[in-house]
């Protein structure tokens, strides 16, 4: 089942196209990442998603059916930080959260649990860290054990500290089973946490897909031979080879998809070349990233 279809989605605010032709479809269980550099479309995406704004063309279904009110009671959204009292404890916040949500009291004690906030429920607002005050925000969006969660860069603003006890409750949240969309430009965060990745720039999708797949498009080959000019001229013939440069000792291959080492090592040794060295490299998100969104194509 897919959780989220995006089909072609437009949205213009005056002269600026926020978004331009957006598509892509969100399965079940995935923990989603949607990345992208300031002002690429993010907000906007997330927003039409969850009602606050419209597209101006195009249409997304949830849970494979147009979206409807009883839909969205399975997507809790965090799109900016909630205005907790800082007077009041943690407990009686999300009295008050449960209340303005219509959803059940007797469901808080379960979310302080899952976000970790049990033993200090009854501590004031203003006294947690960062990271307890966004883990109170999640669990605030957990009251009544939405299928899926929407959060808008969920470690903005926190310390080192705070990111990682986010990542932890994304991370456990997804192993319990919910699907998790979350839009953030910090790559590292994405990388680990994150099974698939849409990448966004000025409002078109560049690519999307797993984030396994994502990378390993920017998988490169590090070589090295006794005659490395040669090798670069035999690597050159490769097919799919698309770029190579010599990096000290070693020649640093790059194919168009991820190559395939075992075949590459076989084609030189046919053209009379011995390795003395083979390794593939992975790019980090990070990289594949600055890449794909720097690329003029
Ligand atoms: N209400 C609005 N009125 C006018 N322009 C807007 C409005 N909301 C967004 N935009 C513009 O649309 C584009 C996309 O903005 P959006 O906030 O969706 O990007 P973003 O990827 O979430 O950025 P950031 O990471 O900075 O939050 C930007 O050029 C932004 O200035």
């Amino acid at each position: 089942m897919s959780i989220l279809s995006i089909q072609n989605i437009s949205k213009k605010f005056g002269a600026v196209q926020a978004l331009s032709g957006v598509s892509f479809d969100v399965p079940q269980g995935a923990v989603y990442g949607i990345l992208g550099p300031n002002g690429s479309g993010k907000t906007t995406l997330l927003g039409i998603v969850t009602d606050v704004l419209k597209a101006d063309t195009g249409s997304f279904t949830l849970f494979d059916q147009a979206a409807s009110a009883r839909q969205r009671r399975q997507i809790g959204t965090l799109l900016e930080t909630p205005n907790f009292y800082h007077y009041l404890s943690g407990y009686r916040n999300l009295e008050i959260a449960a209340a303005i949500k219509q959803r059940d009291k007797n469901d808080i004690a379960r979310v302080l649990e899952l976000c970790g906030l049990t033993a200090r429920q009854h501590a004031t607002f203003k006294t947690y860290s960062l990271g307890m005050k966004q883990r109170l925000a999640i669990a605030s969006v957990m009251l009544g054990d939405p299928e899926v969660l929407i959060l808008d860069e969920p470690t903005n603003g926190l310390d080192p500290a705070g990111i990682a006890e986010v990542r932890e409750l994304v991370r456990n949240l997804a192993g319990a089973g919910k699907t998790i969309i979350l839009a953030s430009h910090l790559l590292d965060e994405v990388e680990k946490v994150c099974t698939h990745v849409a990448i966004l720039r000025n409002g078109k999708l560049l690519l999307s897909g797993s984030v396994d797949v994502v990378i390993s498009r920017h998988d490169y080959l590090e070589l090295g031979a006794a005659d490395n000019e040669a090798l670069k001229s035999a690597l050159l013939a490769y097919p799919g080879c698309t770029s190579v440069q010599l990096n000290g000792n070693v020649v640093v291959a790059v194919f168009n998809a991820s190559p395939e080492p075992a075949q590459v090592n076989n084609y030189l040794a046919q053209q009379g070349i011995w390795l003395q060295h083979l390794q593939l490299r992975k790019k980090s998100l990070e990289k594949a990233f600055l890449e794909i969104t720097n690329d003029p194509a």
